[in-house]
């Protein structure tokens, strides 16, 4: 699109903005720069709105291309997009909106190191579009390190919220707690489900793995008996692990899948009924002999014919989306697991990477309904259809574009604040659930070792610095650790590096340690009285370490309060003697509020600090544990709960009793 014919003052969308907006505000809108991060359901109203808007400098950054489940709600998309950047096309499509508009596209993962804190510095603003915590909190740091404001947002159905973050002045996204998914007991998943729920969990996380996916967790079981759960139980289930070693390789072979149905539903749950006390006050499970449960030799494959990796929605039609809602008998389930578990074989035969459950691929999804279902009937549990296994165990919320839209035009709204510092329209966060609702400012959690940080960003040659200097040169610019009485502490993120008791590594250089560019290195003072520092290594130059000078760093003040331990505590040391810590040894399947996550291992969590409170009107419901978060292309079935679903998320639930927000309030 030419852009040079036209001037912006021509443009017949600019006198009616700063009609509509006043001259002063759309002279702020027209000079800035922004970046939109996400090009999905919230990201193309984003881009929409500012490009109608005025705004004439926007970056938009997504990692994903074009599916056909995105065109319902992503209207910058249409079919014949399908397979190509997200980023590329929206650019596109929106600049026909206004031809003298600059949209830089950037088809990539956010949180590759290129995109540096010097690159969020020239943003006015960056406007999060997410669908994942990882992703977001990681935004969410590196704007905090540029100084660059940041209006998060999410939408869960009919849900929605946007919040302004600003250094220093606003609430950053870790300031809140975000609430630990549900969690099950393994003994729950592995030996006595009672609900659907309870089966799929098994089904996505536990026999997916063992027989096509990564090798398991050899400690869950131990782990499970340090937790008291019961040990016979466990010494029955460490046999029938051992088995899975066996099966792995049979099932690749003729009648393998025959061979996997018997193991898992016949002699896997013989092997359980023999002890006897678990059935004295549970209905016994009932093993499936397989020619008495195949007795039909019609099962519903029609729908999910023999595919390839890689199949996706894209070429689910009409009929077998019906097909999916369809009530599956016994035998459909018996013919679809063995028709499924022969396509995964297959394909395991012929990669080496491991197969993991992805909603969208046919043979994943129709592998874990059926052997879900034909575990349900084992244990008496009602069975679901494709369609609503889909649904669980792919985590989904229905997407709604009308949300999208109300919270991408309060996102803007509040952009147009934030560039002409109406700080006090800024302060609310705003929520949608039955009502938009403002939410009563909270400044930033005292508790939060985000955002109360300072922030330094170091070119450093990391292959040469060693970790003592790197210490000493710090001590030279920041004054109140010039002492060296105070005693300092170094972590990397929640790794620590270095404290008076662990000087192991003071020799090694920071490469060796395995920092580079982008990594962020925090000091904190052992004594809690002053701030922390996070250094922020950068590209070097010349220099082993450019030092600025003392004045043009912002010295760490003195904290009005001690942080609360449990704060500082999210940094975890790393080391033997925190090993026994019994916090650090949880594992569990876990769900999110909607559907299957995943096995959590709480001592990989890397999760937020702990707020300093509640909301006092009601509870904070984050969605997108996933971790969620299971993020975005990273997402593994066994991972911490942030990383676990990718949901459409919204951060956060409203308090109940806020004002009604008026936008022009
Ligand atoms: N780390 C990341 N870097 C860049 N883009 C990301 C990253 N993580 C997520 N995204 C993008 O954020 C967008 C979020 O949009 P949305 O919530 O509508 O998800 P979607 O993937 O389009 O929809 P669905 O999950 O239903 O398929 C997606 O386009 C996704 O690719
Ligand atoms: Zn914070």
């Amino acid at each position: 699109m030419s852009t040079a014919t036209t001037s912006a003052n021509t443009h017949p969308t600019t006198h009616a903005i700063s009609t509509v907006l006043g001259t002063e505000s759309y002279k702020s809108i027209n000079s800035s720069k922004i970046l939109i991060v996400g090009a999905g359901g919230i990201g193309c109203e984003l881009l929409k709105n500012v490009i109608l808007s005025g705004f004439t400098d926007v970056h938009i950054i997504d990692l994903d291309s074009i599916d056909l489940s995105n065109l319902n709600r992503q209207f910058l998309f249409q079919a014949r997009h399908i397979k190509r950047s997200k980023a590329v096309v929206a650019k596109e499509t929106a600049s026909t909106f206004n031809p003298n508009a600059l949209i830089t596209p950037h088809q990539a993962n956010v949180k590759e190191t290129h995109y540096n804190v010097s690159w969020f510095a020239q943003f006015d603003v960056v406007l999060g579009a997410l669908d994942n915590l990882d992703a977001r909190r990681h935004v969410n740091k590196m704007c905090l390190a540029a100084d660059t404001p940041l209006i998060e947002s999410g939408t869960t159905g009919y849900s929605g919220n946007v919040q302004v973050i600003i250094k220093d002045k606003f609430e950053c996204y870790d300031c809140q707690v975000k609430p630990t998914p549900k969690t099950y007991p393994v003994c729950t998943i592995r030996s006595t489900p009672s609900a659907p729920i309870h089966t799929i969990v098994w089904s996505k996380s536990y026999l997916l793995p063992h027989v096509f996916g990564e090798a398991e967790d050899e400690g869950e079981l131990d782990r499970a008996e340090l937790d008291g759960e019961n040990g016979d139980e466990i010494k029955t289930l460490r046999e029938e692990q051992g088995s899975f070693n066996k099966i792995r390789e049979a099932v690749k072979s003729d009648g393998g899948p025959r061979v996997l149905f018997d193991k898992i539903f016949n002699r896997d749950v013989r092997r359980l009924l023999q002890m006897e006390d678990m059935w004295k006050t549970r209905t016994p499970p009932t093993p499936l002999e397989f020619d008495e449960a195949s007795t039909s030799t019609a099962h519903p494959t029609s729908s999910g014919a023999s595919k390839g990796e890689g199949d996706s929605a894209t070429e689910n039609t009409a009929e077998s989306a019906i097909a999916d809602q369809r009530k599956l008998t016994l035998a459909d389930n018996v013919g679809l697991f063995l028709d499924a578990t022969a396509r995964l074989a297959q394909r395991s035969s012929n990669t080496t990477h491991p197969i993991e459950f992805d909603k969208d691929d046919r043979d994943t999804l129709e592998f874990v309904a059926a052997a879900s279902n034909l575990r349900s009937i084992v244990y008496g549990i009602p069975t679901k259809t494709l369609f609503e296994v889909k649904e669980m165990a792919g985590n989904i919320i229905p997407a709604i574009a009308t949300t999208n839209a109300i919270i991408a035009g309060v996102q803007t709204m509040k952009a147009i604040n934030v560039l002409t510092r109406q700080m006090e329209l800024c302060k609310p966060s705003v929520y949608l659930g039955s009502q938009l609702i403002a939410a009563p400012f909270e400044t930033p959690n005292a508790g939060c070792t985000t955002c109360r940080d300072v922030y330094l960003t170091l070119p450093v040659k990391a292959e040469e610095v060693r970790l003592s200097e790197f210490i000493d040169a710090l001590r030279s610019r920041v004054a109140v650790y010039a002492d060296p009485s105070r005693e300092l502490a170094v972590f990397e993120r929640e790794r620590l590096l270095y404290d008076p008791d662990f000087d192991e590594n003071l020799d090694k250089t920071l490469m060796q340690l395995g920092c580079g560019e982008n990594t962020f290195i925090t000091l904190v003072d052992e004594d809690g009285e002053v701030e922390n520092v996070t250094v922020v290594l950068a590209m070097p130059g010349e220099e082993k370490i450019a030092l600025p000078h003392s004045d043009s760093i912002k010295q760490p003040a003195k904290k009005e309060k001690k942080l609360a331990p449990v704060a500082e505590n999210s940094r975890k040391r790393g080391r033997d003697d925190d090993a026994n810590d019994d916090s650090t040894n949880t594992q569990t399947y876990t769900e999110n509020a909607q559907g299957v996550v995943s096995i959590v291992d709480s001592s990989d969590d890397e999760g937020p600090p702990p707020a300093k409170k509640m909301h006092t009107d009601g509870p904070i419901t984050l969605d997108d544990s996933d971790d969620e978060g299971a993020e975005k292309g990273a997402e593994k079935d066994i991972n911490h709960a942030a990383n676990h679903t990718d949901n459409h998320t919204a951060n956060q639930s409203p308090p109940s009793n806020d004002k009604v927000i008026s936008l022009d309030d």
